[in-house]
């Protein structure tokens, strides 16, 4: 019974040796994933699209909605169903230069972080520099 005790915890021993063994190599791989996946994962004023204020303005309704905010551009429209204010509070800011209503909901009120971070994902390129 003992014999057979002690290779049962050496088993397990050997086990728990193994997966932190695993554990430790790990992170390596996982860091080097989005390496390799994501070919632009941040800002590169090169490969980046830049819009003018006259192409944004083209897409100024709510069923094809972009807006400029802080330099960035935005196609909202996938957005526009599940923002809470009704429909016609966006309208209004649709293919234009739209910081105003994003930092003041037409009140005075920020947006919050929530909101902002909800914006990111939308995001399709930059407001061109000297645009007009
Ligand atoms: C630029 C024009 C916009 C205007 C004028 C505007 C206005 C408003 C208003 C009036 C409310 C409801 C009242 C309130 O929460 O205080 C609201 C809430 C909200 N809006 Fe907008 N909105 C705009 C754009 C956006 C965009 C582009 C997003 C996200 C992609 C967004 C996300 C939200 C969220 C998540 C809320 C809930 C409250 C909060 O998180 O601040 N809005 N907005």
């Amino acid at each position: 019974m003992k014999t057979f005790m002690f290779a049962a915890w050496s088993a397990f021993i050997g086990a728990i040796a193994t997966l932190t063994f695993v554990a430790w190599l790990s992170p390596a791989s996982v860091a080097q994933e989005p390496a390799s996946e994501s070919p632009a994962p941040t800002i590169s004023a090169a490969s980046e699209k830049s819009f003018s204020l006259d192409e944004i303005a083209k897409h100024n309704r709510l069923e094809d909605c972009w807006m400029a905010i802080e330099g960035n551009v935005y196609d909202i429209t996938s957005y526009v169903k599940n923002h809470p204010a009704p429909p016609s509070v966006l309208q209004r800011w649709c293919g234009k230069e739209a910081t105003e209503g994003m930092r003041t909901k037409g009140y005075g009120a920020d947006h919050s972080k929530t909101a902002w971070e909800m914006l990111k994902p939308l995001r399709i390129g930059v407001l061109e520099r000297n645009a007009n």
